[in-house]
């Protein structure tokens, strides 16, 4: 007897739990076999995992249980023509195992033995989870490993702000029977906003790392409509972070996208009224609502939301009321205790006598962390931490005074405006002062 258990489930693009559990699973019995004569294939992500074995495919791997012999395979076929887009890992092929078994242990493996596989792949899976991106590609999300350092203990921002935000994410984390007991959906929305290079992008891969959850990157550019959004989200699984970076030029797109169709379908004839696409309404606001907090958003749970953007005030009030989006988080330029988190990153110091140089420069001009690491990251050695430091001074110290003359400049604009106004408030004046006197010598001369 066979069982066949296919990588993805069948008819959609999410991964098969039952397969990742077998993958652990076999990989661990794999590696812990001796004297095999077999080829094995090997994965390693560096030194904090251990190494992954797996049978090449079409290899037998040879397993007992409770004196049930069974044999695993790894096999592949290929993806039919019309499921074409629905890419694996292993290309235009889907990957799929089999277990075989005599009949008369139908029982013995149904019961007990498929359980004890899934649980031990789900222990061993916990041990050595690799997080993903994934992202969305013609209504599908494609998936590639995640493995940036990012962290809040090399974040540069404000302590205070730094620690609630990581209090925030925490118990948003352990809250399941919170969310439970107040009767809402276990998800948590963050807005992310401030200028380019000021870490929205890093912080996100921080929250992934912190709370252990997988990112989901949707571009909103490639979502034709709201029912590929809602198909996209039912794929969603729990423990992930979904992310619509930039969501101020997102919404424009789907909106001058909107406007677009609407144009062609205006110049269409009523012959083509079946075209494809036709009644179809493109992503909406209202459709990004629903999935933050209306009827879609009881799709799965544990979920964290992130939305960026460089411009806050362009964005729809409604789209990051709080309810909604129920932190907003300012990255902003790079404060003096920012840059002392960057030193510690960058040139492992923790204090110098150009710091308080540094502070006060920092004060007066708008730099972003990625400005300021710019300058940090030439750092090799000890030697260095001079040479960097006073780099970043001399940058800082230019556009010190690139800002003094854009304000004594700007200072002269407005004082040549006000006294041109001021000219032309006395032009109109004695104007009118004039035309009273010529109508007053009028009047006179008519009486
Ligand atoms: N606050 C910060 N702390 C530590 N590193 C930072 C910080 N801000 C930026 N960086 C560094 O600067 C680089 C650019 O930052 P990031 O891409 O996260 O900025 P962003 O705000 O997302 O920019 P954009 O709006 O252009 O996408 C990253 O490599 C990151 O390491």
């Amino acid at each position: 007897m066979y069982i066949e258990i296919d990588e993805f489930c069948s008819g959609l693009q999410t991964r098969n739990k039952a397969y990742s559990a077998i993958e652990s699973y076999l990989s661990s019995i794999t590696a812990a076999r001796k004297n095999v004569s077999s080829t094995l294939k090997v994965d390693w992500f560096g030194k904090r995992r251990p190494m992954v074995f797996k049978s090449a495919t079409s290899e037998i791997i040879p397993d007992e249980f409770e004196g049930v012999k069974v044999e695993w395979r790894l096999r592949t076929r290929p993806v039919e023509k019309k499921m074409i887009f629905l890419k694996s890992a292993t290309g235009e092929e889907r990957r799929y195992y089999t277990v075989a078994f005599h009949p008369k242990h139908w029982d013995v493996v149904k019961d007990n033995y498929l359980t004890y596989v899934f649980q031990q792949g789900k222990a061993i899976q916990k041990k050595t989870r690799q997080r993903y991106i994934n992202m969305n590609k013609s209504g599908t999300w494609e998936f590639a490993r995640l493995d940036h350092p990012a962290s809040f203990d090399s974040f540069a921002m404000d302590p205070n702000r730094k620690l609630e935000i990581i209090k925030d994410l925490i118990a948003f984390k352990e809250g399941k029977e919170h969310y439970s007991k107040i009767g809402k959906a276990w998800k948590r929305g963050y807005l992310l906003y401030g200028p380019p290079g000021t870490g929205k992008s890093t912080m996100i891969l921080a929250m992934s790392n912190l709370l252990d959850y997988d990112i989901y990157d949707l571009e909103l550019a490639t979502v034709v409509d709201n029912s590929m959004l809602k198909s996209l989200l039912i794929d969603i699984p729990r423990k992930a972070i979904v992310v619509i970076e930039d969501i101020d030029c997102s919404l424009d797109i789907t909106e001058k996208r909107k406007t677009q169709r609407e144009e062609d379908e205006d110049e269409t004839d009523s012959d083509h009224d079946d075209d494809e696409g036709r009644g179809k309404s493109m992503v909406t606001l209202s459709g990004l609502l629903n999935f933050v907090d209306g009827i879609w958003s009881a799709i799965g749970s544990e979920k964290v939301i992130v939305f960026t953007t460089n411009h806050v005030d362009k964005l729809d009030p409604a789209l990051i009321r709080r309810g909604r989006m129920d932190m907003h988080i300012e990255l902003s330029y790079c404060t003096f205790q920012g840059f002392k988190v960057l030193a510690k990153n960058y040139l492992d110091i923790d204090s110098h006598p150009l710091f308080e140089t540094i502070g006060g420069l920092l004060d007066k001009v708008d730099t972003t962390p990625v400005d300021v690491i710019e300058h940090l990251i030439h750092y090799r050695d000890v030697e260095d931490v001079k040479p960097c430091l006073e780099s970043l001074i001399r940058t800082l110290e230019t556009a010190k005074e690139a800002k003094e003359e854009e304000a004594i400049t700007k200072a002269k604009e407005e004082e040549a405006v006000t006294k041109a106004k001021e000219e032309e408030a006395m032009t109109k004046a004695q104007g009118k002062k004039y035309n009273r006197s010529v109508l007053k010598r009028f009047l006179t001369a008519k009486k």
